[in-house]
Formats: structure tokens, C-alpha cells, sequence
């Protein structure tokens, strides 16, 4: 008798995000799951400290129980097998994908799954032109559009403080390939290992996995985005947890959706265009763009999820500055202003998020100034 076949998943960037799905795939899946530390020092550091056991606080549980599972192999660089990945989710920081992605690029081929398990918008751009450059050797590509909350509190645990699933797609590696047929979905579902793992019933519930069409994905990624723009940078400048201006936030956040929104109406034109073009049409998805991607409606969403669903939760970006880690601005409001140029567009349609930027990089800049220099409000 042959032993059932095992999916290995090898996850690059165990942070908040890495740890939630990791934990979620040992609980609820026979996978095996392997991190892939940035160094060896790295590796032993996290075995001394967790004894080779992943544990992640489940906020929304009651009680609040810290769920620990082992790992059976961890990995970096310098122990990695030399072997091609299978299953790669990328789960760093935006701004640190190209520098992980380097070690194992020789490992990844067009039969690997890399899925894209981050915020913003601008990696997809870098794969195509600064890493996967040759088309005949890109892997399978995915993104998922993550909306749980998680952050690391001060003795290192990582705490899962709001529940709100995720979107999987197929990334498209040209853009004639933007919109998808209803087939694509059902081919991968049947036939894509990683996309079988993610969608296995018990953990698909447990984690909230909805597998889409590229676009349908999109319309969420875009919806993420726009959560992200707001609350993110807001948080992080004000330096609060994100259900503390749930009452206030209401006219910032307006002015940062509306230019953000006239801005991606240009920049991705298909996707807005959708309901004239496929709507209708039975091998597509049906989609209502236009009605959920408004200013109004967006802003009661970004509140809802920001700050409601989310509201213990301290943004990734607050937690970015708090630790004087880099921030993931340049892939959020940054990215609205580089496409703003890139587009040729005037560039005052572009200054609410230009402000935005250039106050969340002052924040960070404020913490780092304070802890070498000392705080001057204490003087
Ligand atoms: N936290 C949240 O609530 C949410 C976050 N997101 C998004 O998910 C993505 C990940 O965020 P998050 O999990 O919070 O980030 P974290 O900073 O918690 O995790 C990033 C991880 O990547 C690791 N890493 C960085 N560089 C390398 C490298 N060269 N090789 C190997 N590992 C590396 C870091 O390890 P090291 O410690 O060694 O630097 C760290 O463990 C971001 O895009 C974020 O915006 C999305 C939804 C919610
Ligand atoms: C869901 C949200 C807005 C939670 O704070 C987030 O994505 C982040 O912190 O990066």
C-alpha cells in the first residue's frame, strides 16, 4: 500500500501573517509545513525561543487560548535541501519579497505554486520586471487577500485579534489574461496542488478561503487596499490601535478613498469597465465593481472592517513603527503616487496620498529620532 501523499508548503516569512496561516494549515491539514528563516542565527533564535512550536493567541476565541503546534523542519538558506519548491507562499513584507525570494529562486520553476500573501499592490510588477523575467521559467502564481488581523505583542506572541478570511487567485502574468473564465477556477481546484490544500473543506472554513477569478480576487485586493490606505497609515501616524478613531476617522478617510479610487479607475480601466464587457455572459463571473467600489460605500467598509471587526488589532504599519522596522507605505499610498506618474496624470490628483506618505515615513522617522536621541516631551 502507498502512503497518502503529503503536500509540502514552504512558508518564506514567518511573521504575523506566515504564523496565522502556518498555524491554521498544522491544525487543520496533513501538510507539511516549512518555514524558511532569513538565516541560520535566525533559525536557532526562533528554535531556543519556541522549542521548535508555533503558537499563535486566538483573540476571538473565548478565553483567548494560545494555540501551539510543532513544526517537524525549519529551514534557511544555508540548510535548505536544494530540491525545486513545490509550494511557495511568500508572507514577508512587501518591500522585503525580492531580498527573501533570492536564496530560492533556483528552486522555483514553472511547476512551482508561489502564492503572494500580502497588502498593497506593486509586487506583481516587480515579479514580472525585475525577478521572473524570462516567461518560460515563471512559476504558477497566486495572491491572496488576506484580511485577518494579527499582531506581535511585546513578549514576542503573536495574537490573532480579528477574524476576516481570505481571497485566492491566479495571478495573470501578462494583462491579456485580466479577466478570467469561470474554467480557470475549476481547472485549479481540481488539478492545482496548492490550490486542493488551501481548499480542503476543514481548513478552507476554519481560514475563510473563497478561490475566485483573478478578477473577482482583484475587486477584493483593490477593497483591501483601500482599508489598508486609510487605516494603516492613519494608525501608524497617530500611533493608535485601530478601533480608538472609529468615530473620527470619517473625513480623512474620505479624502484617501476618493483619490485613491479616481486614480485606480484609470489605472485598471478593464476591471471597471467589467459590467458592459462580461456581466451576462455565462462563462464569467458576475460582478457589481461599480457599485461596491464607491467613496460612500468604501468608507462605511473601511470603518467596518478597520475599526470594528479589527478594532484591538494595531495595524501592521503602527507595529512597523513601533519596532522602527521599514513601512510598507511605497506599496500602499505610495504605489496611488507612482501610478499617478506613471499614468501621466496631473500631479495635485495625487497630493492627499503624497501628504499620507510622506507623514507615515515622518512617524517612523519621529520613533527612530526618539529612540536614539531620547524623548524631548519628557525634557
Ligand atoms: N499583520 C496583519 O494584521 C496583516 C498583515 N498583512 C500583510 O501581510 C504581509 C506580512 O505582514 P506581517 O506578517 O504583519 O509581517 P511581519 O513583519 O510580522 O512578518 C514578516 C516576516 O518576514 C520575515 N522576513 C523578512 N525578510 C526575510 C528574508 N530575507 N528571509 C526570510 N524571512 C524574512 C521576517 O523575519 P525577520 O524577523 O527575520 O525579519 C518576518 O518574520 C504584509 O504585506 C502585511 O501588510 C495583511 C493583513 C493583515
Ligand atoms: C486588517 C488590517 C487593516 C488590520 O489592522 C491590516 O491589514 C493591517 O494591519 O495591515
Amino acid at each position: 500500500m502507498t502512503a497518502p501523499h503529503r503536500t509540502t508548503i514552504h512558508i518564506l516569512g514567518l511573521g504575523a501573517m506566515g504564523t496565522v496561516l502556518a498555524v491554521d494549515l498544522l491544525r487543520f491539514t496533513n501538510a507539511l509545513v516549512v518555514p524558511l528563516f532569513r538565516s541560520q542565527e535566525r533559525l536557532a533564535q526562533f528554535q531556543k525561543a519556541n522549542g521548535n512550536k508555533l503558537s499563535i493567541r486566538k483573540l476571538y476565541l473565548e478565553g483567548s487560548p494560545l494555540l501551539s503546534y510543532p513544526l517537524e523542519k525549519s529551514e534557511c538558506p544555508e540548510t535548505f535541501a536544494r530540491k525545486p519548491i513545490d509550494n511557495l507562499v511568500v508572507t514577508t513584507k512587501t518591500y522585503q519579497t525580492k531580498d527573501a525570494l533570492a536564496p530560492y529562486l533556483p528552486y522555483i520553476n514553472e511547476s512551482t505554486n508561489l502564492i503572494l500573501i500580502q497588502n498593497g499592490l506593486g509586487v506583481l510588477e516587480l515579479l514580472k520586471e525585475e525577478i521572473f523575467t524570462d516567461p518560460k521559467n515563471r512559476p504558477h502564481l497566486f495572491q491572496g487577500v488576506i484580511s485577518h488581523g494579527v499582531y506581535q505583542d511585546k513578549g514576542g506572541i503573536f495574537n490573532h485579534a480579528g477574524w476576516a478570511g481570505m481571497k485566492v487567485a491566479r495571478l495573470p502574468w501578462t494583462d491579456d489574461e485580466m479577466i478570467q473564465k469561470i474554467s480557470v477556477v475549476k481547472d485549479d481546484a481540481a488539478n492545482n496542488s496548492l490550490v486542493r490544500l488551501l481548499t480542503e473543506p476543514k481548513f478552507a472554513k476554519e481560514f475563510g478561503i473563497e478561490h475566485s477569478t483573478y478578477q473577482e480576487m482583484l475587486s477584493g485586493q483593490l477593497f483591501k487596499f483601500l482599508v489598508n490606505a486609510c487605516i494603516n497609515p492613519v494608525t501608524a501616524i497617530l500611533d493608535c490601535l485601530n478601533g480608538e478613531i472609529k468615530d473620527s476617522c470619517g473625513s480623512v478617510f474620505t479624502s484617501i478613498i476618493d483619490e485613491c479610487l479616481q486614480i485606480l479607475r484609470v489605472a485598471y480601466r478593464p476591471l471597471f469597465e467589467y459590467h458592459e464587457n462580461f456581466n451576462g455572459n455565462k462563462e464569467y463571473p458576475e460582478m457589481d465593481i461599480n457599485g461596491v467600489l464607491t467613496t460612500e460605500n468604501m468608507v462605511s467598509e473601511v470603518t467596518r472592517i478597520g475599526c470594528d471587526v479589527n478594532a484591538k488589532n494595531s495595524s501592521s504599519m503602527r507595529q512597523d513603527t513601533l519596532f522602527l522596522r521599514d513601512i510598507e507605505i511605497g506599496y500602499i499610498n505610495g504605489y496611488i503616487v507612482k501610478l499617478a506618474s506613471k499614468l501621466k496624470l496631473d500631479p495635485s490628483c495625487c497630493k492627499v496620498n503624497k501628504t499620507i506618505e510622506e507623514l507615515a515615513s515622518l512617524r517612523l522617522a519621529l520613533n527612530r529620532s526618539r529612540n536614539t536621541n531620547g524623548d524631548w516631551r519628557n525634557d
